[in-house]
């Protein structure tokens, strides 16, 4: 087997776990037979606009480690021009496998796993760009305050945060593309893996397009399909935080109902109508948790003003734990 030095540590290559077009996933082991994921990201093909993804997402991974144990860990990093390593925490599986996989599914484990998926998802939009910039120009308009200097000087340096602020504000914060791939098993939680801005990893090179779930439809919020502002691959400021809890609904209507709520429709485009198309009805087969089936129908409302909060649904009756 072969062996990989990150910062002069060097880890043994047990099996890849999972492939992308220009980035791979190993499960290794260090030294004291401690079990990591390596993400390694070949730069040399890439462009200057993939390079920027990857270490916006570093960023965006380091920064967001110290507000929740939803998020993968992240221990160490290596960035040169030619390729990326990083060393993260190794799941046991992820969330798509595992739904592949098991028929039923426990309601205990599926609320604790959706817990999980709630506060990963409240962490990146409550700590995303959004915040960082908020927090950079609540700070420096305090001090500014209180500092000793020219009214004009202070006002002109207010303005200028001011618009970068609000330039922030239509970037999306959200991920826009969860889907149960981006979410891994640890022990017994579910931890987010990336936020939808590097390209995607696939499993191994034995599964094929269905297992990664790449380009997948099935979670895509009606509001992504309409928005006609947004040219492909721009963050389009019409997304919303709303648009992950739609996402989310989604998962959950697999793991309750054992598909999503457009999985039957095969055609894309029909696929992509019937999503957006407020006479086609999403059916909600009754359930004996009918707390879980409230917060199904409040996750799938096509108007995502109308749809439920991520923090409404953290405080949702279905999460309490009384049965
Ligand atoms: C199909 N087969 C795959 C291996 C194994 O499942 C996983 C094990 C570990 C993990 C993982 N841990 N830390 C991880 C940190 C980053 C990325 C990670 O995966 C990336 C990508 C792997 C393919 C599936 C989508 C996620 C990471 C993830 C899947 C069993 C099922």
């Amino acid at each position: 087997n072969e062996s990989i030095v990150i910062k002069g540590k060097r880890f043994l290559v047990l099996k890849m776990i999972g492939r992308g077009g220009s980035s791979k996933v190993y499960q290794v082991l260090d030294q004291r037979n401690q079990l990591f994921a390596v993400k390694y990201v070949n730069l040399e093909e890439a462009d200057p606009q993939t390079v920027e993804s990857y270490k916006n997402e570093i960023e965006h991974l380091n920064h967001l480690q110290q507000y929740s144990d939803q998020i993968i860990k992240l221990y160490d990093y290596e960035i040169t021009n030619s390729y990326i390593y990083m060393l993260m925490e190794c799941g046991n599986l992820d969330l798509n496998t595992w739904l592949r996989n098991r028929k039923t599914v426990n309601p205990l484990e599926r609320k604790f796993y959706w817990k999980n998926m709630l506060e990963a998802v409240q962490t990146i939009h409550k700590h995303g760009y959004l915040s960082i910039c908020l927090e950079l120009y609540l700070s420096s308009s305090v001090t500014i305050m209180f500092s000793k200097v020219p009214h004009t000087q202070t006002l002109h340096s207010i303005r200028v945060l001011l618009v970068f602020s609000v330039t922030f504000l239509c970037v999306g914060i959200v991920h826009s593309d969860l889907k149960p791939a981006n979410f891994v098993i640890v022990n017994a939680s579910l931890k987010l893996i990336d936020f939808g801005i590097a390209n995607r990893i696939q499993p191994d090179v034995t599964s094929i397009m269905k297992d990664s779930q790449v380009g997948t439809l099935n979670y895509m919020p009606p509001e992504a399909i309409k928005d006609t502002s947004s040219q492909p691959g721009k963050a389009s400021f019409k997304i919303s935080t709303k648009g992950d809890v739609w996402s989310l609904g989604c998962i959950m209507y697999c793991m309750t109902y054992g598909k999503t709520p457009f999985q039957t429709i095969t055609n894309q485009i029909t696929k992509l109508h019937a999503i957006i198309d407020p006479t086609h009805e999403i059916e909600f087969p009754d359930i004996a948790e009918k707390d879980l089936l409230d917060v199904l129908k409040r996750c799938l409302v096509r108007n995502p003003r109308e749809r439920i909060s991520i923090a409404e649904l953290l405080a949702h009756s279905y999460l309490k734990l009384q049965s």
